[in-house]
């Protein structure tokens, strides 16, 4: 079942200045997010992703379409109605945007109060909270006495006090090392396990979408330009902007100048084999095996999303029995031969 709904949603901002163009943020944009699944929304700066996330809890009026959430059209709600729908999504930012006058306690009462929760649940709430995120013995202190990455884990029980079904994650990351990285993600991986809450997140990290989403829809100028099964858009990206960002994970298969230049240094014939596709490489390295060749990797990359490979290799291939070997594996699926 799908959680969030969108359907031909189109969102133009009305001149900022006098003699100024409206900008056309998102434009005709038909998204899907099912209920228990972490979707990824990527693109450049200005392709519309905050746009799109204000859209869905009601932050922004859109100028048409249809948003649906958990069942309820968000467009032309009532105040009342509104809050209720925002009552059921977290929102996780990418500058934690935490009350530094408030101790960490402080800071997840907040929305507790908001809801009316009585004091004394209050107490229970906010300890599992604590306990959840691995910040009990930090209930004291005030936000500048955290590091990033624990900022972002009280960010992230915040979001969670209120029990929402969906949480919105805009660059939650973005402004963490590494390592914090890897932990913040392991958190939300388990927000989304153990909790089941749906979580949309805003990157422009591939890492990030690598690890941590099951779908992914990629932005472009306003426009949803690619949408599907993060393993099946990272092995095979199809949309220009898609590859540059995948590239940012793996080598592609050489092409343009960066063949040209592989022929030019490397003697022999060149053969690209992708690593995803099932028995393919079994299948080539018996083949060649079987020639008179030596086989170097002059370049590519392997990487790893939910368990499996992705990326290509390209092999070099030197000796008597080299035209033969490419003979033998032409027309292999997943292999292509460069020179
Ligand atoms: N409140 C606003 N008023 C006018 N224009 C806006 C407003 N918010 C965003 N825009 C414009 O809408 C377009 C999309 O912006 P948006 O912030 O949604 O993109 P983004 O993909 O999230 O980029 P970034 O990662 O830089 O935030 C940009 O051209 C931006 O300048």
């Amino acid at each position: 079942m799908a959680l969030v709904e969108l359907r031909d949603v189109h969102k133009t901002y009305a001149p900022t200045k006098k003699g100024a163009e409206p900008v056309a943020a998102v434009r005709g944009v038909d998204l899907s997010v099912e209920a228990g699944e972490i979707h990824a929304i990527v693109g450049y700066s200005g392709a519309g992703k905050s746009t799109l996330v204000r859209l869905v809890n009601g932050l922004e009026q859109v100028t048409s379409g249809s948003v649906v959430v958990d069942g309820t059209e968000v467009v032309g709600l009532g105040e009342t109605e509104l809050r209720r729908v925002q009552r059921g999504i977290g929102m996780v930012f990418q500058q934690f945007n935490l009350f530094s006058s408030r101790t960490v306690w402080g800071n997840l009462e907040f929305p507790l109060k908001l809801a009316g929760m009585p004091a004394e649940e209050r107490r229970v709430r906010i300890s599992e909270l604590l306990h959840f995120v691995g910040l009990a013995d930090k209930a004291h202190a005030h936000p500048d006495q955290l590091s990033g990455g624990q900022k972002q884990r009280v960010g992230i029980a915040r979001a969670l006090a209120t029990n929402p079904a969906i949480l919105l994650a805009d660059e939650c990351t973005s402004a963490l090392d590494p390592d914090t990285t890897r932990e913040v993600l392991a958190l939300l991986r388990r927000v989304n396990e153990e909790f089941g809450v749906t979580i949309i997140v805003i990157t422009h990290e591939m890492d990030v979408v690598r690890s941590l989403a099951h779908r992914i829809s990629v932005m472009s100028a306003g426009q949803v330009v690619e949408q599907g099964d993060v393993r099946d858009v990272l092995a095979h990206p199809q949309a220009d902007v898609t590859r540059r960002f995948v590239r940012t994970l793996v080598d592609e298969v050489p092409s343009g100048e960066a063949l040209s230049a592989l022929r030019e240094r490397v003697p022999g014939r060149l053969l690209s084999v992708d690593v995803d596709r099932e028995g393919t490489q079994e299948r080539v390295f018996a083949t060649l095996a079987g020639h008179d060749v030596a086989l170097r990797i002059v370049h590519g990359g392997v990487n790893q999303v939910r368990g499996s490979s992705f990326g290509h290799v390209t092999l070099a291939l030197e000796g008597d029995g080299a035209d033969a070997a490419v003979g033998a594996v032409t027309g292999l699926p997943g292999v292509e031969v460069l020179a």
